[in-house]
């Protein structure tokens, strides 16, 4: 609640009618000329977000700030999905704007970047096939209104989920940059992220929870206490870029917090610098989940995030490997995403701040790493020997999982990942640290 934002009514009194005129041209001015509020903006909005309330909390609780500041707008209400990312694509007349905002979900948000990515990379003549191509960072800032069923991109960036608080942040003009990873399969764009990249045990929940949309938010409760209990592990090559020369880790107590040195300096550094400095390192092995967190990606469900040390903007993310434990183990540590206490302190979970990486499934891996029969094929008998070994109880669990993209699943499972540098901005500032009160034994100097 520290982090919400509420209007309020300010009535000044001047004694001078002169001076009263004078005082509110100045405030237009400053309001006109010096604050970068905008002042178009284009919105889509998701009637069947999270507890499909897009509409109505748009209606009620954002569309009257806007028109109270002068704010004018072009609304959409969505009619199928992809709706706005296709409208953004390739209809939108984006000169006309200041920024977009959307009213929903993470899947919401993550359609807006897809069209307004793509279309800035084709307007730029940057091929977005191409996992080597530095890609063009994105002039409209992107506001969210919170009305999905996670809304971690909200929740990271303002602190809170709120939707009056979100149009507050839209209609000053704040402006957070934010860190893009493109996901990549053998040389085609498959999509783009920012929160969470998860194999395994996320991109289970997701595919089961997809089946359960009728629920609303309780279907990712439902969907993750399955998942945990079936307890699946995937065999696979993990190959990452470890960050060099940046500061901060993974490990530290400090947080990305508005106003961010730690994305400043990385964020100045990893423009400069050609990213493929450094080594590239390997790990294979068998593995409950795999996560990338380019952000905290902390939500009402996980208050400190996934990795609550991650940055907003620092050109990063942050690869959390979970290697096969007993249920109990991964108990502790899926409760450590609640709690106070160390989610990487744990011997199964390693974390690694890293640029670019690779993860190949074990039924993916070159042929010398199987075995292979006359005519050069896998046999079957050792897939189907992995197989049973893995879930001797029935012999049909899959083999492998799929990934978690933001929410999205992604049907492709060996993948290149590649983070951009602050290849979008938001209306917002990051997380406030709440005031110190130095002075409190005078509050009228506070
Ligand atoms: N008019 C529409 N009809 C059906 N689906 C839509 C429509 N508009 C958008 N969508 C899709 O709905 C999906 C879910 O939307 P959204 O992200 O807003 O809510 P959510 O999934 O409940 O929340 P979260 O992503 O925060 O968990 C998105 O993948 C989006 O592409
Ligand atoms: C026994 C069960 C213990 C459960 C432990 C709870 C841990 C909660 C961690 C939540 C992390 C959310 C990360 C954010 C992911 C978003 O990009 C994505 C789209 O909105 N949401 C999910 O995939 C939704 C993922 C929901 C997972 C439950
Ligand atoms: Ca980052």
């Amino acid at each position: 609640r520290q982090h919400r934002w509420r209007c309020a009514e300010v009535t000044f009194t001047c004694p001078e009618g002169e001076l009263s005129v004078m005082l509110l041209l100045l405030l237009l001015l400053l309001l006109l000329f010096t604050a970068n509020r905008p002042k178009h903006l284009l919105i889509y909005i998701n009637p069947y977000g999270g507890k499909r309330q897009g509409k109505r909390i748009y209606e009620q609780k954002v569309a009257p700030l806007f028109a109270a500041a002068g704010v004018s707008t072009d609304v959409i209400v969505t009619e199928y999905a992809n709706h706005a990312r296709d409208h953004l694509r390739t209809e939108a007349e984006l000169k006309k704007y200041d920024g977009v905002v959307c009213v929903g979900g993470d899947g919401m948000f993550s359609e807006i970047i897809h069209g307004l990515i793509w279309r800035t990379q084709i307007d730029g003549a940057v091929d977005p096939n191409c996992p080597d191509e530095t890609l063009q960072t994105c002039s409209l800032r992107i506001g969210i209104i919170p009305a999905g069923s996670t809304d971690c991109i909200c929740f990271a960036t303002v602190g809170t989920n709120d939707p009056v608080t979100s149009a507050l942040h839209i209609i000053v003009g704040d402006s957070q940059p934010m860190d893009v990873c493109s996901v990549h399969h053998n040389n085609a764009f498959l999509r783009y992220s920012v929160s969470l990249l998860g194999y395994g045990f996320y991109g289970d929940v997701l595919t089961d929870s997809e089946r359960k949309r009728w629920m609303g938010p309780a279907r990712y409760d439902l969907s993750g206490l399955k998942m945990f209990l079936t307890h699946h592990y995937y065999e696979g090559t993990v190959s990452y870029l470890p960050a060099r020369g940046i500061i901060g880790t993974p490990r530290d107590a400090a947080r990305c917090r508005s106003g961010c040195v730690v994305c400043q300096h990385n964020g100045k550094l990893l423009t400069e610098r050609s990213e493929n400095d450094g080594e590239w390192r390997t790990i294979r092995g068998k593995f409950l989940a795999i996560n990338a967190a380019s952000m905290s990606c902390a939500c009402p469900r996980s208050p400190k995030g996934l990795s609550p040390a991650a940055h907003l903007a620092d050109g990063t993310t942050d690869l959390i490997l979970v290697r096969k434990c007993s249920r109990f183990d991964f108990l502790r540590h899926l409760l450590r995403h609640t709690s106070k206490d160390d989610q990487f302190d744990l011997t199964f979970v390693e974390v690694h701040r890293v640029r670019r990486f690779r993860f190949t499934p074990r039924h993916c891996q070159s042929d010398s790493d199987l075995e292979l029969d006359l005519l050069g094929n896998a046999s079957k008998r050792q897939i189907f020997s992995q197989i049973c070994r893995d879930h001797p109880a029935c012999g049909c669990a899959p083999a492998y999982s799929c990934w978690n993209c933001d929410g999205e699943i992604l049907t492709h499972t060996a993948i290149d990942v590649r983070v951009h540098c602050q290849l979008i901005k938001l209306f917002a500032r990051g997380i406030e640290e709440p005031a110190v009160f130095e002075d409190l034994a005078n509050p009228c100097a506070i």
